[in-house]
C-alpha cells in the first residue's frame, strides 16, 4: 500500500445512487472495506477514502474541499449552486427534473404557469428556467412526495425529478416541460491539491474503461472464407475486424467489439450469409 494521502470521494449514504456507485469503484478493481455505518471506509487496494453522505450536502463539501470527488446527480449540483467540476459522466441515474399538471387540465405551453402555483424540492432550478422563460409563478418548495401536490389543492402544478414516468401517471400528472437532464457524475473540488489529482486521473482511466465496456460485447463466428467480406459488411461501424484462419481449409473465423442492441438487429443476416458458432462474449474492461 502507498503512503500517498488518499483521494476521498464522497457517496450517497442511501439512496438511488449509492448501488451503482459501489458497483463502479468495484468494477474499478477497488475493495473497499466496508462500513456504511461507519460513514468513512478506506480502500485496501488504492488510495481512496469514501465518506458516505446525504446525498443534499454532497455538492458542499465538494466544494469546501472535505471531499475531493464524489459521486452525485447533475442536478443537484445546480440545484446547491456549487462550484464544483465535472469531471465524468457516468451513464446511470438519468432522469430529468420536469414541469408536470394535472391531465385533465388544458396545457398549452409554460406561459400557462404564469402566475401559478408550482410545488417542488428543486426551486433554485425551476426559478432559473422561469426566469429564462419570463414567468412569474409561486414556487411551493415541499421535500417530498410533490406529485401528490395537486391532487390536495396545494399546486396547479408540480415540477420533479421523472425517469419512467410512472409516478406521474400513477398521479394522473402528464410531463409538460423538461427543465433539465441529469445523470450521474464524478464531480471534483477546486480545492483539490496536486497528489490528488494524479489519483483522480488513475481513478478516471479505470471508471473510462469499465463505462467503455458496457452495453459492448466480443463477437466471434466462424464464416466461410469466401464469406468474408459480405460478413465485414454487415458488422456495423467496424473497419476492421479481426480474421483468423481455421484449422479447416476454406473457414475463417472473425471477431470484432460490437453494441449489443444492435447485435440483435444484424444476427438474422449475419446467419443467412454463412456465419456459424456465433459466440456473444462480454467484455469487462475496454482501455482506449
Ligand atoms: N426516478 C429517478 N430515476 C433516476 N434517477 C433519479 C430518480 N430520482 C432521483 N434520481 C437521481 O438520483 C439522485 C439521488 O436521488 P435520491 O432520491 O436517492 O436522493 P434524495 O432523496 O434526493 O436525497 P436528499 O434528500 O438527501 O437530496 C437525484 O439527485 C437524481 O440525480
Ligand atoms: O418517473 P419515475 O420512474 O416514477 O421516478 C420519479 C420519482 O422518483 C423520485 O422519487 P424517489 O423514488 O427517489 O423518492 P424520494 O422522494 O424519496 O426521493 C422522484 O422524486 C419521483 O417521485
Ligand atoms: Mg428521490
Amino acid at each position: 500500500m502507498s503512503s500517498l494521502p488518499p483521494l476521498r470521494i464522497a457517496v450517497q449514504k442511501k439512496g438511488r445512487l449509492l448501488d451503482e456507485s459501489i458497483q463502479l469503484l468495484k468494477e474499478c478493481g477497488i475493495k473497499i472495506d466496508n462500513g456504511r455505518d461507519q460513514l468513512k471506509a478506506a480502500a485496501r487496494n488504492f488510495p481512496i477514502e469514501v465518506l458516505y453522505l446525504r446525498n443534499s450536502d454532497i455538492p458542499q463539501y465538494i466544494q469546501d474541499g472535505v471531499a475531493d470527488i464524489g459521486i452525485i446527480g447533475e442536478n443537484t449540483i445546480i440545484e446547491k449552486k456549487k462550484e464544483v467540476e465535472i469531471v465524468q459522466k457516468l451513464g446511470f441515474s438519468k432522469c430529468r427534473l420536469s414541469l408536470a399538471t394535472p391531465k385533465d387540465i388544458p396545457y398549452g405551453s409554460v406561459q400557462d404557469l404564469d402566475g401559478k402555483r408550482i410545488a417542488t424540492s428543486y426551486p433554485v432550478s425551476l426559478q432559473l428556467f422561469l426566469d429564462a422563460n419570463n414567468i412569474k409563478a409561486d414556487i411551493h418548495e415541499i421535500s417530498g412526495s410533490v406529485e401528490i401536490a395537486p391532487n390536495i389543492g396545494l399546486a396547479d402544478a408540480i415540477c420533479d425529478l421523472v425517469s419512467t414516468g410512472s409516478t406521474l401517471f400513477k398521479n394522473g400528472l402528464e410531463e409538460q416541460d423538461i427543465v433539465l437532464k441529469s445523470e450521474a457524475v464524478i464531480a471534483a473540488s477546486p480545492k483539490i491539491d496536486q497528489e490528488r489529482r494524479d489519483i483522480l486521473d488513475r481513478l478516471l482511466f479505470r471508471v473510462k474503461s469499465v463505462l467503455a465496456a458496457r452495453n459492448k460485447k466480443y463477437l466471434l463466428m466462424n464464416v466461410p472464407t469466401a464469406k468474408v467480406d459480405d460478413i465485414i459488411g454487415i458488422l456495423p461501424g467496424m473497419r476492421s475486424p479481426t480474421v483468423l484462419p481455421l484449422a479447416e481449409e476454406g473457414w475463417s473465423s472473425v471477431h470484432t467489439v460490437i453494441d449489443e442492441g444492435r447485435f440483435w438487429d444484424i444476427i438474422d443476416e449475419l446467419r443467412t450469409s454463412g456465419a456459424e458458432g456465433i459466440l456473444i462474449v462480454p467484455i469487462d474492461k475496454m482501455i482506449l
